[in-house]
């Protein structure tokens, strides 16, 4: 049988995938312009200008020319598209109001891991999308989450809701389908545990403890993005980066980088949580807002919370 072109597995491109699965046609616009984009990063990744920008984002960190240029070419599509009202990035200090009629809003973290690029490790763009103007709510609603991993290879991952389906670039620098609704197993044997080990609380210790004691493997690269990835695509695990001494937050950006990796995450049928509560049901107080998180497999997250609800 001679099939029609783009229907094999491996043909499916992400716009025909959108169409095929979500009826919102603006909703399959962002996404589409937010895939775009990201050839743009990829280049500049692969050629930019290693150095620093010169100027520092809302956290107080060194901004890299990289981060500011990435952030650039997000915006930029993402104001081309037409259907977006809000926008919030980590490298800009406060929310932009694009178009009062747009239907989404974004909050994006627009090069995850910047700082690695020059050491040749992965990066990644991480995109949370809302429905409506509003970016400072609960993660839970959000409408559609996705990253883009510029590893050996770049792959996108996304989410509107009905499971996860990873894409890979193609020569012609499309996405096309690799696979659809990846499963997260109950339990893992990966860990990928962020900050300093000697800040973490008596409870996350014990918890590291217990993961060593029944043989979980050590997997950190220090960039979320490719960190997340690993344990998703393997399909078991857990990533964290805890509440630490002097540091009771932790590092990672609810907004930017948790809200739409915990959206994932639990679309894969995993859990999100920041050791006290789900991920998504947190109430955003600030765009800077920072928490604790630990994100995987059910198992291994319920053990985490149970380990800080006894020992903190
Ligand atoms: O260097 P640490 O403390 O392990 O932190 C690593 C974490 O920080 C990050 O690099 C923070 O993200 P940015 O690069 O966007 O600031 C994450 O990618 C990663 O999970
Ligand atoms: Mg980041
Ligand atoms: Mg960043």
């Amino acid at each position: 049988m001679v099939r029609e072109p783009g229907t094999t597995p491996f043909q499916v491109d992400l716009r025909r995938h959108l169409r095929e699965h979500e009826e919102d046609r603006d909703l399959t616009r962002v996404i589409c312009e937010i895939a775009t984009a990201s050839r743009y990063v990829i280049n500049a990744i692969r050629t930019g200008d290693l150095g620093v920008a010169g100027t520092s984002n809302l956290y107080g960190e060194e901004q890299l020319a990289l981060d500011v240029l990435s952030d650039r070419i997000l915006r930029k599509r993402l104001i081309h598209s037409g259907v977006i009202s809000t926008i919030a990035s980590e490298e800009t200090d406060e929310i932009i109001n694009v178009n009062l009629n747009g239907k989404y809003s974004i909050t994006y973290d627009p090069l995850d891991g910047s700082s690695l690029v020059d050491v040749n490790l992965a990066v990644g763009t991480i995109i949370g999308i809302y429905r409506g103007d509003n970016v400072l709510q609960r993660g839970r609603n959000m409408v559609a989450a996705m990253y883009i991993l510029y590893g050996p290879r770049c792959t996108l991952v996304y989410s509107t809701g009905s499971g996860v389906h990873e894409f890979a670039m193609n020569s012609l620098m499309e996405y096309t389908l690799i696979q659809e609704h990846v499963k997260m197993q109950p339990a893992g044997t990966i860990y990928s545990p962020g900050g300093q080990r000697n800040k973490y609380s008596p409870g996350v210790e014990k918890f590291i403890s217990s993961l060593e004691a029944k043989g979980s493997k050590l997997r950190y690269s220090g960039g979320f993005v490719p960190d997340i990835n690993q344990v998703l695509i393997k399909g078991q695990g857990i990533f964290m980066y805890p509440h630490l001494e002097g540091a009771p937050n932790g590092k990672l950006r609810l907004l930017y980088e948790l809200n739409p990796m915990a959206f994932i995450m639990e679309q894969a049928g995993g859990a999100a949580s920041n050791g006290r509560e789900r991920i998504l049901d947190i109430e955003p107080e600030g765009i800077d807002q920072r928490s604790p998180v630990f994100i995987g497999s059910k198992e291994d997250v319920a053990m985490a919370e149970k380990f800080i609800a006894e020992f903190g």
